[in-house]
Protein backbone atom coordinates (compact mmCIF):
# COMPACT_ATOMS: atom_id res chain seq x y z
CA UNK A 1 0.00 0.00 0.00
CA UNK A 2 1.40 3.37 -1.02
CA UNK A 3 1.70 5.88 1.80
CA UNK A 4 1.50 9.65 1.85
CA UNK A 5 4.72 11.60 1.70
CA UNK A 6 5.97 12.67 5.08
CA UNK A 7 6.03 16.46 5.65
CA UNK A 8 9.76 17.07 5.17
CA UNK A 9 10.04 14.90 2.09
CA UNK A 10 6.90 16.43 0.73
CA UNK A 11 8.03 20.00 1.07
CA UNK A 12 11.32 19.44 -0.74
CA UNK A 13 9.77 17.44 -3.57
CA UNK A 14 6.79 19.72 -4.12
CA UNK A 15 8.83 22.90 -4.18
CA UNK A 16 10.86 21.52 -7.08
CA UNK A 17 7.69 20.63 -8.97
CA UNK A 18 6.24 24.07 -8.44
CA UNK A 19 8.99 25.38 -10.71
CA UNK A 20 7.68 23.31 -13.58
CA UNK A 21 4.12 24.59 -13.16
CA UNK A 22 2.43 22.15 -10.77
CA UNK A 23 -0.02 23.80 -8.38
CA UNK A 24 -2.16 22.79 -5.42
CA UNK A 25 -5.75 21.91 -6.25
CA UNK A 26 -8.57 23.85 -4.60
CA UNK A 27 -9.91 20.68 -3.04
CA UNK A 28 -8.24 17.60 -1.72
CA UNK A 29 -4.62 16.67 -1.42
CA UNK A 30 -3.63 16.74 -5.07
CA UNK A 31 -1.63 18.71 -7.59
CA UNK A 32 -2.61 20.06 -10.95
CA UNK A 33 -0.87 21.28 -14.10
CA UNK A 34 -2.41 22.84 -17.19
CA UNK A 35 -0.84 22.47 -20.61
CA UNK A 36 -1.78 24.18 -23.84
CA UNK A 37 -0.94 22.38 -27.08
CA UNK A 38 -0.96 23.53 -30.70
CA UNK A 39 -4.17 21.66 -31.47
CA UNK A 40 -6.32 18.73 -30.36
CA UNK A 41 -4.15 16.27 -32.23
CA UNK A 42 -1.05 17.27 -30.29
CA UNK A 43 -2.93 17.19 -27.00
CA UNK A 44 -4.35 13.74 -27.71
CA UNK A 45 -0.99 12.41 -28.91
CA UNK A 46 0.57 13.57 -25.67
CA UNK A 47 -2.22 11.95 -23.66
CA UNK A 48 -1.67 8.66 -25.48
CA UNK A 49 2.00 8.71 -24.46
CA UNK A 50 1.16 9.57 -20.86
CA UNK A 51 -1.46 6.80 -20.82
CA UNK A 52 1.12 4.18 -21.82
CA UNK A 53 3.52 5.46 -19.21
CA UNK A 54 0.80 5.45 -16.54
CA UNK A 55 -0.03 1.85 -17.37
CA UNK A 56 3.61 0.89 -17.02
CA UNK A 57 3.82 2.66 -13.67
CA UNK A 58 0.39 1.40 -12.59
CA UNK A 59 -0.32 4.93 -11.48
CA UNK A 60 -2.86 7.00 -13.37
CA UNK A 61 -3.68 10.67 -13.85
CA UNK A 62 -7.12 12.24 -13.41
CA UNK A 63 -7.38 14.58 -16.36
CA UNK A 64 -9.59 16.80 -18.46
CA UNK A 65 -9.03 17.62 -22.08
CA UNK A 66 -10.87 20.47 -23.81
CA UNK A 67 -9.75 20.88 -27.43
CA UNK A 68 -6.06 21.80 -27.10
CA UNK A 69 -5.89 22.24 -23.34
CA UNK A 70 -5.12 19.50 -20.89
CA UNK A 71 -5.49 19.67 -17.13
CA UNK A 72 -3.71 16.91 -15.29
CA UNK A 73 -4.47 16.19 -11.65
CA UNK A 74 -2.25 13.83 -9.71
CA UNK A 75 -3.14 12.19 -6.42
CA UNK A 76 -2.92 8.69 -5.01
CA UNK A 77 -6.39 7.28 -4.45
CA UNK A 78 -5.06 4.39 -2.37
CA UNK A 79 -3.88 6.80 0.38
CA UNK A 80 -6.12 9.81 -0.39
CA UNK A 81 -3.18 12.13 -0.87
CA UNK A 82 0.16 12.75 -2.49
CA UNK A 83 2.63 9.88 -2.53
CA UNK A 84 6.00 9.34 -4.12
CA UNK A 85 4.18 7.83 -7.13
CA UNK A 86 2.65 11.24 -7.90
CA UNK A 87 6.08 12.81 -7.80
CA UNK A 88 7.47 10.17 -10.15
CA UNK A 89 4.56 10.50 -12.57
CA UNK A 90 4.78 14.32 -12.48
CA UNK A 91 8.47 14.18 -13.38
CA UNK A 92 7.84 11.73 -16.18
CA UNK A 93 5.02 13.92 -17.54
CA UNK A 94 7.28 16.97 -17.36
CA UNK A 95 9.89 15.07 -19.37
CA UNK A 96 7.39 14.13 -22.07
CA UNK A 97 5.93 17.65 -22.20
CA UNK A 98 9.24 19.39 -22.76
CA UNK A 99 9.14 21.46 -25.94
CA UNK A 100 5.55 20.43 -26.67
CA UNK A 101 2.93 21.87 -24.35
CA UNK A 102 2.96 25.43 -23.12
CA UNK A 103 2.57 25.52 -19.34
CA UNK A 104 -0.16 27.71 -17.83
CA UNK A 105 1.40 28.86 -14.56
CA UNK A 106 -1.54 30.95 -13.43
CA UNK A 107 -4.07 28.34 -12.37
CA UNK A 108 -4.46 28.87 -8.67
CA UNK A 109 -2.65 28.97 -5.44
CA UNK A 110 0.95 27.81 -5.29
CA UNK A 111 1.89 24.26 -4.53
CA UNK A 112 4.18 25.54 -1.79
CA UNK A 113 1.14 26.40 0.31
CA UNK A 114 -0.07 22.84 0.00
CA UNK A 115 3.31 21.59 1.14
CA UNK A 116 3.30 23.99 4.07
CA UNK A 117 -0.21 23.26 5.20
CA UNK A 118 0.39 19.52 5.25
CA UNK A 119 3.67 19.96 7.08
CA UNK A 120 1.89 21.95 9.80
CA UNK A 121 -1.20 19.82 10.26
CA UNK A 122 -1.38 16.89 12.65
CA UNK A 123 -2.16 14.09 10.23
CA UNK A 124 -1.70 15.86 6.92
CA UNK A 125 -5.11 14.63 5.77
CA UNK A 126 -6.85 17.96 5.36
CA UNK A 127 -5.75 21.16 3.75
CA UNK A 128 -7.91 24.06 4.85
CA UNK A 129 -5.65 26.87 3.59
C1 LIG B 1 -4.64 -2.09 -8.24
C2 LIG B 1 -3.87 -0.89 -8.73
O1 LIG B 1 -2.51 -1.05 -8.47
C3 LIG B 1 -4.35 0.36 -8.06
O2 LIG B 1 -5.74 0.48 -8.17
C4 LIG B 1 -3.66 1.61 -8.59
C5 LIG B 1 -3.95 1.93 -10.03
N1 LIG B 1 -3.66 3.31 -10.37
C6 LIG B 1 -3.72 4.27 -9.44
N2 LIG B 1 -3.60 5.56 -9.78
C7 LIG B 1 -3.71 6.53 -8.88
N3 LIG B 1 -3.60 7.80 -9.26
N4 LIG B 1 -3.93 6.24 -7.59
C8 LIG B 1 -4.05 5.00 -7.14
O3 LIG B 1 -4.26 4.79 -5.94
C9 LIG B 1 -3.93 3.94 -8.08
N5 LIG B 1 -4.00 2.70 -7.72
Amino acid sequence: MTSKLDPEERKALLLALEDTGWRATDEGDAMIKRLLFRDFSDAWGFMAEVALLAEKMDHHPDWRNVYKTLEITLTTHDCSGLSVLDIELARAIDGLAEGRGEVDRDIGRPLMRLADSAANSEDGAEDDA
